[in-house]
């Protein structure tokens, strides 16, 4: 009975309750997700379940696979046909078998943010509306919104008819799904909500999934959002064995729509339910875990429960204050030299978390200076750079060729004689017959006033992406990625260029061609299709490389889940961590509780705090006091590390500081110096003489822009920094 060894009787009842709906709520740690595999193994071992009928829906793919290997160490044996990874990614495949009862193709495009954009920009020069007032990416915002609570155009429109703006968004809106109809393709909120549609309104698709997954698992419950909810909901219909796990502490997403009623209204939402409470944390040592109790205990919206630990005290959570970041950068970069000299840690066991992705890049300095292995998670945006965009709408459109959008971004790349204005008289003969300019390309001779040489070049593009369209059908997916990263003719464009940055295109083009020798390895007789789907359900945590023995570098965000034996906690400052929009919410700065506690909980032995009271960042430099969450653990709890770091290569050299000089500064009443104006004039501590030029109010505060004379523009912090007020004698 492997599948019950290694955990405690709570964890337990966990996996031996298999039938009907459990929620497991329990804190960060407590072998939430160890339930769910252990679980799993259980139901195909013990009571014969067979893989294919268990849904497993993880937070990453990333999580879905180790989730899959635990599982597989479990039971050695195959676990292929369990259904295990995210929301999205479920979707997809049951909507690559389903959509056509709902009028779209089985090949459609997946379309990302970027893609997005192109279509909202599209519906408002369609719509001759202002583009100032209307802009593409808050409405984007609102359409995803709107999606994700399940609310459609023409609903949209009538609550909103008195509204201009809002009746415009709804509009759009109403155009932009036209378009993405047009286009055989969807977005991502899409991926959920067709799939709800399908299940709410074809009976025999309900009854196949209902009568498929007899069990179904939910890890990260707290951050579901409605749609979501649904899909659950329809899916666990019939069997009614749903298993979700989740802390309501941890709920992040708030911003992106997830719901914690979710959470807290299953018992009144899954009849029947049973609720199981986790409180031992295996994570943590004892210190670890009560500076995160003692932050996590000041938010109010909360059930509220305690976590507590049977491992050691261990060492103390140790606050670092810098200077500036730079100085913070040299603080991480040494400890991490000193605890790997010490033999007991590698690379691998360090992780450095940050509020937002611009902060990694002092410590990828230093780090790269000291030959220090890292590697950032999410802020590599390898998919995001132009040439693999440009591959991926290749390949899409090959895939499904009524896709618009990716038809425009390579018709002409590489450069082939085909501009803006044969496009255009084509998208004017579209526009009249409803075709896709692919279908249109096709149909040349219809379309009136394209000189003869444009003809000959658009007749060569279709007749090759003919060609491919052939040999994707027999071709292997890397050799097929390989034929038309050749003979598009765009590698030797780029090596003609012969430039820096051409060479470093043509790297990144052959690095996508290794991605597709994974996902052969992975995916064995994977489709093109599959492929695409896999590049456009990566999600942030997913697109990173898998070597081990290097120290991570990664949002708060990307880490849920996640454990580490040393976490760095860095930029811990008022307006970074909590970030400056949740400062006037208080339901914001909740939100931001819960992500500092997500942080905390994810450290094993060694938690580092650091802060710096000058940061550069986005290229403002500006002073900031310490974070809020800093002040809410007491002063017993966190030891304060002395400036110079030669002094604490030994542990016990490090003394012991009261934590007045943080509290002092934190609550010094700001000052107001209420007669400061633009044109004052100011005389700072290091930068010099300079002029008042810009003064905002930020809470109790107010941000001022000073031009100084040698130094140029910087932003200030009124009540902290270091300036003195110039009277000037008249
Ligand atoms: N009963 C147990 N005995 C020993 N170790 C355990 C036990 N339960 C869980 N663990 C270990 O504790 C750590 C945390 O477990 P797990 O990741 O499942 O927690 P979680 O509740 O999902 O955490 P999070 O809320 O951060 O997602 C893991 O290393 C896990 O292997
Ligand atoms: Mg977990």
């Amino acid at each position: 009975m492997d599948y019950l060894q290694g955990l405690n009787e709570k964890q337990k009842e966990g996996v031996l309750h298999t039938e009907g709906p459990l929620l497991i709520l329990a804190g960060a740690g407590s072998g939430k997700t160890r339930v769910i595999t252990h679980k799993i193994a259980y139901l195909i071992e013990e009571k014969r379940v067979f893989p294919s009928n268990i849904l497993a829906i993880t937070f990453t793919n990333k999580a879905a696979k180790e989730m899959k290997e635990r599982v597989e160490g479990l039971l050695k044996g195959r676990v292929e046909d369990i259904w295990m990874g995210t929301f999205h990614s479920m979707c997809v495949r049951i909507l690559r078998r389903e959509i056509e009862s709902i009028g779209y193709k089985r090949n459609f495009s997946i379309y990302d943010s970027l893609d997005q954009k192109t279509l909202v920009k599209e519906c408002i020069t369609e719509k001759n509306l202002n583009k100032e007032t209307f802009q593409e990416k808050p409405i984007i915002n609102i359409i995803s919104s709107l999606k994700d609570d399940m609310i459609d155009p023409d609903d949209y429109i009538n609550e909103n008819y008195k509204d201009y703006y809002r009746r415009n968004v709804g509009e759009i809106y109403g155009l932009y799904e036209e378009k993405l109809k047009k286009n055989n393709a969807l977005d991502f909120d899409d991926l959920i909500l067709k799939t709800v549609f399908l299940l709410k309104s074809d009976e025999r698709i309900r009854e196949k999934y209902q009568s498929k997954f007899e069990y179904i698992f939910v890890d990260e419950y707290q951050d579901t959002n409605k749609s979501q909810y649904e899909l659950i909901k329809y899916l666990s219909g019939k069997h009614g064995n749903i298993c979700v796990v989740g802390d309501e502490d941890q709920s992040v997403y708030g911003w992106r729509g997830a719901d914690i009623r979710n959470i807290l209204n299953f018992e009144r939402d899954f009849k029947g339910a049973e609720v199981i409470k986790l409180e031992q944390n295996y994570r943590s040592t004892g210190n670890i875990l009560d500076v995160a109790n003692s932050i996590i205990k000041n938010n109010t919206e909360r059930k509220g429960k305690k976590l507590w630990t049977a491992k050691e005290r261990g060492q103390y959570a140790t606050l670092k204050i810098n200077f500036d970041e730079k100085e913070e950068a040299n603080f991480v970069t040494q400890k991490v030299i000193d605890l790997i000299e010490e033999g007991k840690y590698k690379y691998g066991d360090f992780v450095i978390l940050y509020r937002t992705n611009a902060q990694s890049r002092s410590f990828e300095e230093t780090f790269i200076r000291n030959n220090i292995p890292y590697k950032i998670v999410g802020g590599l945006k390898f998919y995001d750079r132009k040439e693999v965009k440009d591959l991926i709408a290749y390949l899409r459109l090959i895939q499904n060729p009524l896709d618009d959008i990716s038809l425009r971004r390579i018709i002409n790349v590489p450069k082939r004689g085909i501009g803006a204005s044969t496009l255009g008289k084509i998208e004017k003969y579209t526009s009249q017959t409803g075709e896709s300019i692919y279908g249109a390309l096709l149909d040349l001779d219809k379309i009136q006033g394209l000189s003869g040489r444009a003809r000959n070049v658009i007749k060569s593009f279709t007749a090759m992406i003919n060609k491919f369209l052939a040999m994707k059908e027999i071709m292997g997916v890397r050799d097929f990625i390989e034929e038309v990263v050749y003979s598009t003719g765009y590698i030797k464009e780029l090596e003609e260029e012969n430039s820096v940055e051409s060479q470093s295109r043509i790297e990144n083009l052959k690095e996508f061609i290794s991605v597709a020798v994974d996902f052969e390895t992975n995916y064995e007789g994977g489709t093109l299709e599959d492929f695409l789907a896999n590049v456009s359900l990566l999600s942030d945590v997913d697109k990173t490389d898998e070597r081990k023995d290097v120290v991570t570098m990664m949002t708060v965000h990307g880490a849920k889940g996640l454990e580490f034996p040393v976490v760095f906690l860095v930029g811990m400052e008022e307006g970074l961590f909590p970030i400056s929009r949740a400062l006037d919410s208080i339901h914001d700065m909740e939100e931001e509780r819960r992500l500092c506690y997500v942080a905390v909980t994810r450290a094993e032995e060694l938690l580092y705090i650091s802060y710096a009271n000058l940061r550069t960042i986005y290229g403002n430099t500006t002073y900031s006091l310490p974070s809020r969450f800093l002040k809410e653990i007491p002063d017993d709890m966190l030891k304060i590390c002395k400036n110079d770091q030669r002094k604490e290569k030994q542990e016990d050299e490090i003394e012991y500081e009261e934590r007045t000089d943080i509290k002092n500064r934190f609550e010094k009443k700001v000052n107001l110096k209420e007669d400061i104006q633009i044109g004052s004039k100011v005389n700072h501590k290091m930068w010099g003489m300079g002029t008042v030029v810009q003064i905002k109010k930020v809470g109790e505060d107010k941000e001022i822009v000073v031009a100084f004379e040698n130094k140029g523009l910087k932003k200030l912090l009124l009540s902290i920094a270091p300036i003195e007020f110039v009277r000037e004698v008249r």
